[in-house]
């Protein structure tokens, strides 16, 4: 299905797409500041000819964003996306018009997407009257032609025409979806952008409407964008796999490589996030992935998953456990974010204000509970949280990131060229697990 040689049909290089918070008249007069939301900060795919490409990731790290960005259906801030050679953006008029009849979308919600007050054979006819179809004569009238094309492709989805003349709400959640589909079919497309087409289905009929989408590329010869935050859903219908995180891709590749050998934490996150059939598994659910992604308003610098990673690479002549690491590296994120502030730790402690031991050991309690550090670690951690009880802010957050700073933090991990390529520092790199315990540690 897929071709390596032929040029993409989509190709998508460094899309970004910001979105402005606090940017009317009346925010400008208050002297409110504009704030960008960075959805999409990055992005660069191809999809070839007949092929699916999956975007998976958590809820709000940019997938849509990116689908409706590709389409043109949001402008972007930067970057660029090509159809067939031709730069989206820089279309316009029949251009513009023949590229909106090329690329369709199929939404999330069958229950919202589809105008109540409409028969689904007017639905289905509609982007058909926009874009002035039929654009030859027909045998009959042209209202008649788009009837009956309409009755064809409800065929097609596997409905019935004689349900040509029945409203929406008449109609299952799955028969819903599939005349959805069927709309984004009418003006025969090739590029077809599914955004979470199953995810408000029954289980039992996801899988029906996933075959029905596999028996349509099939047969209509489409490429699909795969937009899904389950990555279950995407192994049978996808032939490559683009992980997205906080707007970048973190990692992308052919699918079985994806699934079976994924180089990043945060794929590796999703993967066992995956509900277990085996109920010994499904614990496993719990356990991985802890924590909200952050907002695109102020993403973290360097890798954007390293406020919940599990493999932060320390520096390298720091020795310390992982788990120990990561809680240093929650309690330096919270000081730098202001969620940490000498204010409200004595405002919530009994002892009396000054009590520097009694501080320490709150915040020692909150955020290193469990963990054990030693040695220079510890006298380190010990020394800054002391310099907040005493409101020295900026020098407790400088001895941590003099000691603890880590390549994660001030270098972002970029895509390689490769077939299955990860932006991750511990990937392909010279920094490795093992890199970080080597004779050159410092003793702590
Ligand atoms: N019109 C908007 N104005 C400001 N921020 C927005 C707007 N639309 C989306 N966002 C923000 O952009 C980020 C990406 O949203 P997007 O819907 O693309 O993510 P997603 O991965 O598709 O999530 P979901 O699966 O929930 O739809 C989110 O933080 C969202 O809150």
């Amino acid at each position: 299905m897929t071709s390596g040689e032929e040029r993409p049909l989509v190709e998508v290089r460094d899309l970004q797409k910001y979105y402005f918070e606090q940017d009317t008249l009346v925010d400008r007069l208050l002297g409110n500041e504009t704030r960008s939301v960075k959805a999409v900060d990055g992005v660069s795919f191809d999809i070839h000819e007949g092929e699916t490409l999956g975007l998976v990731g958590e809820s709000g790290c940019g997938k849509s964003t990116t689908g409706e960005t590709v389409l043109r259906l949001r402008e972007a801030t930067g970057g660029d996306v090509r159809f067939d050679g031709e730069s989206v953006s820089e279309l316009s008029g029949s251009d513009l018009a023949r590229f909106r009849r090329r690329a369709q979308i199929v939404f999330q919600d069958p229950f919202s997407s589809l105008d109540p007050r409409m028969t689904v054979g007017e639905i289905i006819a509609e982007p058909l009257v926009v874009h002035d179809l039929p654009d030859e004569p027909v045998e009959g009238s042209a209202r008649e032609w788009r009837r009956e094309r309409a009755a064809d492709l409800l065929e097609r989805v596997g409905l019935s025409a004689s349900q040509l003349d029945r409203y929406p709400h008449e109609f299952s959640g799955g028969q819903r979806q599939r005349v959805g589909i069927a709309r984004a079919l009418a003006l025969d497309p090739d590029f077809i952008v599914l955004d979470e087409p199953v995810s408000a289905l029954d289980v039992s009929v996801q899988a029906q409407v996933l075959n029905l989408l596999s028996d349509l590329q099939d047969e209509f010869g489409l490429t699909y964008l795969f937009i899904a935050h389950d990555l279950s859903v995407v192994r049978h219908l996808c032939d490559r796999v683009a992980v997205m995180y906080l707007g970048s891709v973190v990692e992308l590749g052919p699918v079985d490589a994806i699934f079976e050998s994924p180089d990043h934490p945060y794929t590796q996150a999703l993967l066992e996030s995956v509900p277990r059939a085996s109920v010994e598994e499904q614990g496993r659910y719990v356990e991985t992935l802890t924590g909200d992604v952050p907002s695109p308003r102020n993403p973290p610098s360097g890798c954007r998953f390293r406020t919940r990673c599990p493999v932060v690479i320390p520096p390298a002549d720091v020795d310390i456990d992982q788990g120990a690491y990561r809680a240093v590296m929650d309690l330096r994120d919270a000081l730098e974010r202001g969620d940490l502030d000498a204010e409200s730790v004595w405002g919530r402690l009994d002892a009396e204000r000054g009590d520097e031991e009694a501080f320490v050991e709150s915040v020692r309690e909150t955020y290193l509970d469990g963990q054990t550090l030693s040695g220079e670690n510890e006298r380190v951690v010990g020394e800054a949280v002391a310099a907040l009880a005493r409101e020295e802010h900026a020098t407790a957050t400088d001895l941590l990131a003099e000691r603890f700073a880590s390549v994660c933090e001030t270098d972002q991990p970029t895509l390689g060229a490769d077939e299955h390529t990860a932006a991750c520092h511990l990937v392909g790199g010279e920094e490795t697990p093992t890199s970080r315990t080597d004779d050159t540690t410092r003793t702590n």
